[in-house]
């Protein structure tokens, strides 16, 4: 047998290989949603995939569902694993995220792995993964993936791009009102039994200025929220956006400080955005201005906020994330962690949560089962449908379940004259259907063909592994 090599199991004679599931092809309609809707019924395909050049044979078998090996790190949510479970998957799911060296370990094994916003994902790490096809990111935030290296690699990376934001938004406001009215503080002392009934420096949030910093999914949800309980609403943005209610975008951000009593932060962790508030911008700021940070640590420079904290300037601070956070519950919050790590939980109205902007149950549950739909469709399909690195690629109706169709995806290096060796390739069957799209020096191309023996699909994955642009290939039939 040809393929005997390689060990890719040939077709039975009538199509069915045995495995049967109910899948969706499209995460972004919700009328097609994996776990909620009508499903589009069809006997599962038999997919194959491939890692990097030069991989042992072993690395080339075609799989089974219950061949994938998921690892999910930081308690991604049930809902999620159950998506993952139901197909067949072998999921490992562990509660906390894991030091460097034990992640790189576990890694090399994996075909799919889940985080949340702790566990990095460096080119170090990602160079060990040599069996992986895809990062779910079960959160907003992407920055602890080095994205390029990912899709350089032919490893697509998913998040949920919006499905925690209004729990962030609402604890902002929560933390707005607690931050204006000292409650923390009294809260604290009343814990330890001492009755401090004042109004000094405490004031309603009615008629105050809101400066929000990073005008996105949440920087929005918070805009109407604050407009609800009266404040007025500005807001700094890189791009020109429209306010929603009476917000009004402000043109840098020294007009923000200066124009607002409570600012919020909430832009990505990129380069520009490191240290985007310290010493210079805090004395920017109005003077008894309070300052809440739910983006990422690296945002705000901390050592300059306790010092304006100290001064008076900061009348008080809201932080829900750190430069370094604990790997998992019950874990120190100290100096070892951040060299002010004692300073800062000595300060006065000062709130420090461990990173639950989007902690709650909606948001959790919502994340989990659109990151796993996600990942079924792309690791059944090759669906790239709201990848954050790669090229968005679909194609409009599956055929895989028919004798002889197979769908090939094709990640390279987006250099010229691919296409063409492609389909002199390719040419040799039917071309149903095709689709390709690049995103900067990658590119994706999805093809359903037809007229395929199963013993041809050896040799149809092997010249397109050997062109030299390719990165990876896959061969799902
Ligand atoms: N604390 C928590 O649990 C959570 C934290 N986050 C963090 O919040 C961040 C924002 O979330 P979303 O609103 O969903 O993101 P988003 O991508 O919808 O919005 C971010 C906004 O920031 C703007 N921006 C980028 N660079 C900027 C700069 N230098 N100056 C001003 N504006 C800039 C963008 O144009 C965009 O409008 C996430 O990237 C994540 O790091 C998100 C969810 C939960
Ligand atoms: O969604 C994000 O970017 C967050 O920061 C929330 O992260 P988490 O899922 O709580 O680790």
């Amino acid at each position: 047998m040809p393929t005997a090599a390689l060990n890719i199991p040939e077709r039975p004679a009538n199509g069915d290989n045995g495995l049967s599931r109910t899948v969706s092809n499209s995460r972004h309609d919700p009328a097609n949603s994996l776990s909620t809707s009508p499903q589009l019924s069809f006997h599962s395909p038999q997919a194959s995939y491939a890692g990097p050049p030069k991989v042992s044979a072993k690395q080339l078998r075609p799989f089974q569902s219950q061949d994938v090996k998921i690892l999910l790190l930081e308690n991604v949510n049930l809902a999620g694993q159950e998506i993952l479970k139901k197909q067949g998957y072998q999921v490992e799911a562990l509660k906390s995220s894991l030091p460097e060296d034990q992640l790189i370990e576990k890694i090399q094994d994996v075909n799919v792995i889940g985080i949340r916003s702790k566990t990095q994902l460096s080119a170090n790490v990602l160079k060990h993964a040599k069996n992986l096809i895809v990062i779910g990111c079960f959160c907003i935030g992407t920055n602890q993936v080095d994205l390029q290296y990912a899709a350089e690699n032919g490893i697509a990376v998913f998040n949920s791009p919006f499905s925690n934001s209004r729990s962030v938004a609402e604890l902002m406001i929560g933390e707005i009102i607690t931050l204006a009215r000292q409650m923390a503080d009294r809260s604290m002392e009343m814990h330890n039994g001492v009755w401090n009934k004042v109004s000094n420096g405490c004031w309603e949030v009615r008629g105050k200025t809101l400066g929000i910093v990073g005008y996105g999914h949440v920087g929005a949800q918070l805009s109407v929220l604050a407009e609800a309980m009266g404040m007025r609403v500005i807001y700094y943005d890189v791009i020109n956006l429209m306010g929603l209610g009476t917000a009004q975008q402000v043109p840098n951000l020294e007009a923000l400080l200066s124009g607002a009593d409570f600012v919020t932060l909430h832009v990505p962790e990129i380069e520009e955005t490191k240290n985007m508030i310290g010493e210079k911008e805090l004395s920017q700021m109005r003077n008894g201005a309070y300052l809440l940070n739910a983006s990422r640590g690296s945002v705000v420079d901390i050592a300059a906020l306790i010092a304006a904290m100290k001064s008076g300037k900061i009348a008080g601070a809201a932080l829900d994330v750190y430069p370094n956070e604990p790997g998992k519950n019950g874990e120190h919050f100290n100096s070892q962690l951040n060299a002010w790590g004692e300073e800062l939980r000595s300060l006065k109205n000062l709130i420090l949560t461990p990173h639950i902007g989007g902690s709650t149950e909606e948001a959790q549950s919502a994340i989990g089962v659109e990151v796993a739909d996600a990942l079924v469709n792309y690791v059944n399909f090759g669906t790239t449908t709201g990848a954050v690195n790669m090229p968005e690629v679909t194609l409009r109706s599956l055929t895989l379940d028919e004798p002889n169709h197979v769908r090939v995806i094709y990640i390279h290096r987006n250099v010229p004259g691919v296409l063409r060796r492609v389909n002199e390739i390719l040419g040799d069957h039917n071309v149903d259907k095709q689709m390709t799209d690049s995103r900067g020096e990658v590119a994706y191309l999805m093809a359903d063909i037809s007229n395929v023996n199963v013993s041809e699909i050896k040799d149809l994955y092997q010249s397109l592994e050997d062109l030299g642009s390719r990165i990876r290939t896959r061969v799902l039939y």
